[in-house]
């Protein structure tokens, strides 16, 4: 047998270097390159491997592990699943801070390979810097907290147990069933280790992201099914997305006059001008698409995951009557709402499926042009929304006083609206670019009114909604996408709390551009509170002695190198976003918006977990509320 002498961790980036994906009929490398933040930990291993040689892997310096895993994921997503970056950290706090990261990848599904360094093979030098030193094992490490956010872990303590593992890893991350993030933790002793390793190990390997067809049962009940409904409406999941299956929703959704609604994940897979697209779903949904659900009595569910978001907590259709048909690639994701389960590729199901819907014609016909156009009319009233001093009647209503709001104005020195800095910025940027967002009030916003004219041009994480992933997932579609222009649109939360991929952005020339929508407080989480009977408790960002706070934003972006604009109405975040385009280095504009200008409602509810008991009759109805709301719920 010819063996090769090398490390665990030459080995390894020589192995990254030779894996290759086969997506239909095209062949790519998969791992693109390689996020690190060294330490003790790794910068001995990986990165004396990596300075050696890094073969095709483009190498790039992280801020924050969080950070530049979610930068990594984001390019992964942005690429749909089709390559990956990989992530190298160093030990205990720097393993510790993926921990958001990977379960940001698990609960979305995108593939991610993660390397923490871990504490030493020989134990040794035990307690090195960063071991925890748990007293009931010495076998457990930071590491083990990845466990439960990993689709598939792993400890290497031998160099040769690298060579299974990777192969595992790769199954995992290139099988769209499975996609997910694959954590390797390293020895930090092992990664400089050397060993003979077979010279086959580091060949040519493709992985085939193949689609699998549906059998002949799975069609013809699916057909069956369509065909005797009245009402279907079709679901667009992430999964469509990954799919590529665009065409063929359009062409069925059209021959049969079956509307479209999507998910956070699954939007943009057809362009909101799809006259039959009705858009958002759910808690976040258009009151479009949530009354076309509530009449449906087939959901025809493609590539979702039927979240609480997407199913409003299981009260956005009429159970006693509605089916389900669910076409995914996942058994567990296709049993779900005791759907008919097709478990094969999206767009291949389709496909197949087309030919057998021939003369079939739902009778949804006119009434989805009724319901969009009704749409329509309410997104074009939230564009034009404007604050009054006197009687103000903001969209999330009954929250704030007119002397609070009033207060907000002059704080911050606005009059602007969320909704009609939304609108505008959606009319101002070119129409390929891309838009990304997480948490906070941003993610309704944008699935209710953002209108993504170009396909794969709407980037949300909302699996994990993890606040920190809009800044940090810019840089990783920028890096997917060179030639585009990339907006994270981010709260002030979500930016204090993690922002640092930014200056890589700078640092590594990298163009985004961040669109900061500060209202002084977590303002969805404010308005849960609210509305479910609580006061105003600790959601607003106040000073110790109750001022709202003003943070100069622009001018911390200013300090990073980056182009920074102060915007506070329509005509200043006109020209600013004009402004930006122009610009070669990264931009922040910053808007102050008012509280409470977010949109809201529209026929949907959210389970949320509301006090049972409470000396507040508000808190006492809210929960009043909740029971009379569940016992229309599905139960499972
Ligand atoms: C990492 C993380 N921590 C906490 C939360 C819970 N959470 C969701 S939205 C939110 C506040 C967001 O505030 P901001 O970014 O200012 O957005 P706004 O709601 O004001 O628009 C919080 C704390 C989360 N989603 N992610
Ligand atoms: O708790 C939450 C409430 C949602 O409104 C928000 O978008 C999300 O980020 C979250 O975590
Ligand atoms: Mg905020």
């Amino acid at each position: 047998m010819a063996t090769i002498r090398l490390t665990t961790a030459q080995a390894l980036i020589k192995f990254l270097n030779q894996q290759y994906i086969h997506v239909d009929g095209q062949e790519l490398p998969f791992v693109e390159g390689i996020f690190t933040i060294f330490g003790h930990g790794n910068v001995l291993g990986i990165g004396q491997a990596l300075e050696q040689d890094s073969g095709h892997l483009k190498v790039i310096q992280g801020k924050n592990e969080q950070g530049m895993a979610h930068a990594a994921i984001a390019y992964s997503k942005q690429m749909l699943r089709h390559k990956i970056y990989a992530v190298t950290t160093s030990v205990g706090p720097g393993a510790a801070n993926l921990a958001a990261a990977a379960g940001t990848a698990l609960a979305n599904n995108i593939p991610v390979l993660f390397l923490p360094g871990d504490t030493f093979a020989t134990r040794q030098p035990d307690p090195v810097l960063q071991q925890v030193e748990q007293e009931y094992s010495a076998a457990i490490t930071t590491n083990d907290a990845l466990k439960p956010v990993s689709r598939y872990w792993d400890r290497i303590t031998r160099p040769e147990q690298l060579m299974s593992s990777l192969i595992r890893a790769f199954e995992v991350m290139t099988d769209p069933a499975k996609a997910g993030p694959a954590t390797i933790c390293i020895s930090q002793d092992v990664e400089g280790e050397a060993y003979d390793f077979d010279e086959k190990f580091f060949g040519k390997r493709v992985h085939y992201l193949d689609r699998k067809a549906p059998v002949d049962r799975e069609l013809k009940g699916a057909a069956e099914l369509i065909k005797a409904s009245k009402k279907p409406v079709i679901l667009v999941g992430g999964g469509a997305k990954y799919s590529e299956a665009r065409e063929i929703i359009m062409k069925l959704s059209e021959k049969h006059h079956i509307p479209l609604v999507e998910t956070q994940a699954g939007k943009a897979t057809v362009e909101s001008t799809f006259k039959s697209n009705l858009g958002g779903l759910g808690v976040t949904g258009t009151l479009a698409a949530n009354k076309a659900a509530r009449q449906a009595d087939l959901i025809i569910g493609i590539g979702t995951r039927y979240t609480d978001f997407a199913t409003s907590s299981k009260t956005a259709f009429n159970f006693e009557t509605t089916k389900f048909l669910n076409i995914n690639v996942s058994r567990m994701q296709a049993y779900k709402l005791d759907a008919f389960q097709v478990v094969a590729d999206a767009k291949t199901t389709l496909e197949q499926l087309a030919p057998l819907l021939d003369g079939y014609e739902s009778e949804f016909a006119n009434v989805i042009t009724e319901l969009k156009e009704e749409w329509v009319a309410e997104r074009e009233r939230l564009s034009q929304v404007s604050f009054s001093r006197e009687s103000f009647d903001p969209e999330v209503k009954n929250q704030f006083s007119q002397d609070m709001l009033n207060e907000y104005a002059d704080a911050l020195q606005t009059e602007l609206a969320q909704t009609t800095a939304l609108l505008t910025i959606n009319d101002t940027i070119e129409p390929d670019s891309i838009v990304i967002s997480a948490a906070g009030s941003l993610p309704g916003d944008l699935q209710r009114i953002w209108n993504p004219t170009v396909p794969n041009t709407y980037h949300l994480e909302y699996g994990y909604s993890c606040m920190g992933y809009e800044v940090s997932g810019s840089l990783g579609i920028k890096l997917a996408e060179p030639t585009k222009e990339v907006y994270s649109l981010v709260g002030d939360g979500s930016f204090l709390m993690l922002h640092s991929e930014f200056i890589t952005a700078i640092q590594y020339n990298q163009k985004v551009n961040i669109l900061l929508f500060d209202n002084s407080g977590f303002g969805c989480i404010n308005n849960l509170q609210m509305g479910n009977g609580g006061g105003s408790y600790f959601c607003e960002f106040r000073t110790h002695d109750h001022k709202i706070l003003n943070i100069d934003y622009a001018k911390v972006a200013e300090g990073y190198g980056a182009k920074a604009y102060r915007t506070n109405t329509v005509e200043e975040l006109q020209a600013a976003l004009e402004d930006a385009k122009k610009q070669e280095v990264s931009t922040l504009i910053e808007m102050k918006v008012l509280p409470k200008t977010m949109t809201d409602g529209y026929d949907s509810w959210w389970h949320v977990g509301v006090a049972e008991v409470s000396e507040k009759e508000s808190t006492q109805k809210a929960y009043e509320l909740k029971q009379q709301k569940l016992k229309i719920a599905k139960q499972y």
